[in-house]
């Protein structure tokens, strides 16, 4: 029995080793004579596309990744993003929706190589471009990508977690990884630190091994090359349709002499932002470069080929502050619900000039469904649930607390003070306000505030009357020299010519209180100086209960008091809805609701602003949906809810079975919370290079 045991445990250590080494006969590597990839020794070139594991639910990794095979891609490339993966200091999540070794595993078997760009800083319209928020804390002037060790600290200790999971998918350990970015266009920072790339490449090679290929991606000219690239590293670049490939790779060659030329980011389409027109790059534009870049034996990675989604609170922001949107369509060949395009079609067209596709059609766009109208209800004020959104209590403060600081990541805070003296017309000035703030005076809204402006409004109040402040974090800005993007309230308050102080500060965990959040009473909010009863009254009623027996339950029977412009307390509405066959792909349409948050089943499904466009619907993917429903909205301005003009068949949302996510956009500056977007053609490429470029 001994021997036995001895003799598994020597074959299991056998087998770690030889995990942990090359695989027998796999190599990738670069042949800078013949200015090639060389796989398994052959000379390789790589036809690659996009997909963020982040933004396409895990049920659905499968599907997208089938039909980038179909599509005629011989790799695909993604990013790792950082805060996903550690969203506490020393607390790691590899699980669910972050299983990238699960998500490796499922390329590898499909038959795709993989592109890994591990960061740690990743851009992608992510919050803060893939770095952890939570790095700020107690140092908002933290250099980021920069050899700051407040900042290299904490990147050692998440690589020390991340690149040994890593190296075993290396392709020359038997995995489908066969190149690694460092960084990302580092050249476009401000920092230009090589002390800090090189610090990476040394990192990267002490847990990938030194024969990984190791490589940088920045824009073509040299402006960007300078600082982006270091002796180790191999250059290459990214460019869009428009741009000459000759032209650009004339820019890598400056850099890399010899070796393959890459085109790391192909632009298929381009990133949105609110109140904006969607982004559309015409698919035959997209084909004649794409088959100029292929002529040229070059290595190309479309950016992106599905694009997918930014659920719950994950967008970020480009600056000063123009936010982006919840859909991550990005006018790409898959749409962001995964169906092929024209666009795919064209491009496979040209892939199939360069080598051949697989046999086969592409999969068809899954099932879509249309569950029609939901009625929704007001269930509470977020001032009537503070007891089960901040269960901890606020922080009590003299001068408000940053987001970050709060040990808090994303989402809502509400800010909290009594006023010590009246004020008659005086200026509320809240010039640190990241992102959006919903101002109450006693329950009663006030106004709304805006980093965008305004960031003051003129107040009337009386001594001892309770000033509440909701702030929304929009996301934080992923790219430029701004990401250090602290949330909640960054500077002092004034009215008048009084700085406010004695701050209650509560951080709201939506995500956390949901699950009960309405299954018990609503305690209607008293502060903890019982200094603010509760505005409505609670009437008792009895509902009918799920199961039929009727139960008595609190119920807030009134709808929170509005302003006279018809702005309403950031409020909770619900809706309950079944469906009878298997749930399928789903939209939600949000038109005549203003600005919020959308829940379905407890699943975030993202911001939505209907009157900002051009989003007006959230995409709703089948995973989420059972035979009996819930919906949750935090609405933060005003909903279509008993209106004076409306009814109640006015309260209500729509899941429809198309998505509109390119509708006019017009500034409503001005225009109270009726939404007149409207579906429309998307606009002409022009419009979103203005968008780009500010
Ligand atoms: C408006 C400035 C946009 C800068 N980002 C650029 S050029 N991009 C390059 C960047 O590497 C990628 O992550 C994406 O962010 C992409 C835009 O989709």
């Amino acid at each position: 029995m001994a021997a036995t045991v001895k003799m598994f445990v020597a074959l299991s250590l056998f087998v770690l080793v030889l995990q942990g080494q090359r695989a027998a006969g796999r190599s990738f590597s670069i042949d800078y004579d013949n200015n090639t990839f060389l796989k398994d020794g052959e000379p390789f070139r790589y036809i690659s596309g996009s997909i963020h594991y982040s933004r396409v639910p895990r049920s659905y990794w499968q599907d997208r990744l089938t039909k980038m095979y179909a599509a005629g891609l011989n790799a695909i490339q993604t990013y790792v993003p950082w805060n996903l993966h550690e969203p506490k200091p020393g607390k790691y999540d590899f699980t669910g929706n972050n299983d990238i070794e699960a998500f490796l595993k499922m390329a590898n078997d499909t038959g795709l190589l993989v592109i890994l760009r591990p960061g740690p800083y990743i851009c992608a319209e992510w919050d803060m471009g893939g770095l952890p928020s939570w790095l700020m804390k107690d140092n908002s002037s933290i250099v980021l990508r920069s050899s700051d060790p407040a900042y290299l600290g904490p990147v050692d200790t998440y690589m020390a977690q991340l690149l040994p999971k890593i190296k075993p998918y290396l392709y020359n350990n038997g995995g489908p990884i066969i190149t690694v970015q460092v960084e990302n266009e580092y050249g476009s920072f401000y920092t230009c630190d090589y002390d800090y790339l090189r610090h990476l490449r040394e990192l990267f090679i002490q847990y990938l091994g030194p024969d990984v290929v190791l490589f940088t991606t920045d824009g073509w000219w040299d402006g960007v090359l300078k600082c982006g690239t270091i002796d180790g590293l191999y250059t290459t670049v990214d460019f869009g349709p428009g741009t000459d490939p000759a032209g650009a790779f004339k820019g890598q060659r400056k850099h890399q002499p010899k070796g393959p030329l890459v085109n790391s980011e192909f632009y298929t389409g381009w990133l949105d932002h609110w109140g904006q027109p969607h982004a559309h790059t015409d698919k035959d534009k997209v084909a004649t470069y794409l088959e100029k870049i292929l002529e040229l034996n070059a290595s190309v990675n479309m950016y992106m080929f599905e694009g997918g989604t930014n659920f719950g609170y994950m967008n970020g922001a480009n600056g000063p502050f123009k936010p982006q949107p919840t859909s991550y369509d990005y006018d790409a060949p898959l749409t962001e619900a995964g169906d092929p395009t024209d666009k795919l079609t064209t491009i496979s067209n040209v892939i199939a000039k360069f080598r051949h596709l697989p046999p086969g059609p592409v999969p068809p766009a899954t099932p879509k469904a249309a569950y029609g109208k939901v009625q929704m209800t007001f269930e509470a004020t977020v001032l009537d649930k503070l007891t089960d959104l901040s269960p901890d209590g606020p922080i009590r403060a003299d001068y408000p607390i940053t987001m970050e600081n709060m040990q808090q990541s994303y989402g809502f805070m509400l800010y909290r003070t009594t006023l010590t003296a009246a004020a008659t017309g005086a200026k509320l000035s809240v010039p640190g306000i990241r992102d959006r703030g919903y101002v109450m005076l006693d329950e009663t809204p006030a106004g709304i505030l805006s980093r965008n402006g305004p960031m003051d409004l003129n107040l009337t109040a009386q001594a001892g009357q309770v000033l509440d402040i909701v702030v929304e974090n929009q996301g934080r800005i992923n790219f430029g020299r701004y990401i250090n993007d602290s949330k909640g309230i960054i500077a002092n308050v004034t009215l008048g010519n009084d700085t406010l102080r004695s701050w209650s500060i509560y951080s709201l965990d939506i995500d956390g209180a949901l699950p009960t959040l309405f299954s018990q009473p609503s305690n209607p909010a008293v502060d903890i100086d019982g200094s603010l009863p509760p505005l409505s009254y609670v009437l008792q009623n009895d509902i009918e209960g799920i199961d039929g027996q009727l139960t008595n339950q609190e119920k807030r029977s009134t709808q929170p008091r509005r302003s006279r412009a018809g702005q309403m307390v950031p409020s909770f509405y619900t809706g309950t809805f079944s469906i009878q066959d298997t749930p399928q792909d789903t939209f939600l349409n949000m038109r005549g609701w203003t600005k919020g948050q959308a829940f379905v089943n407890g699943f975030n499904l993202g911001r939505y602003w209907p009157v900002e466009g051009p989003q007006i619907t959230l995409y709703v993917p089948a995973s989420v949906l059972k035979s009996e429903n819930n919906i949750t909205l935090f609405e933060l301005e005003a909903s279509p809810c008993n209106m004076a003009q409306s009814s109640d068949a006015d309260c209500t949302v729509e899941f429809q079975d198309r998505p509109i996510i390119n509708a006019t956009v017009s500034r409503h500056r001005g225009e109270k919370y009726d939404s007149t977007a409207t579906d429309s053609a998307p606009p002409q490429l022009d419009a979103f290079v203005a968008v780009v470029l500010g």
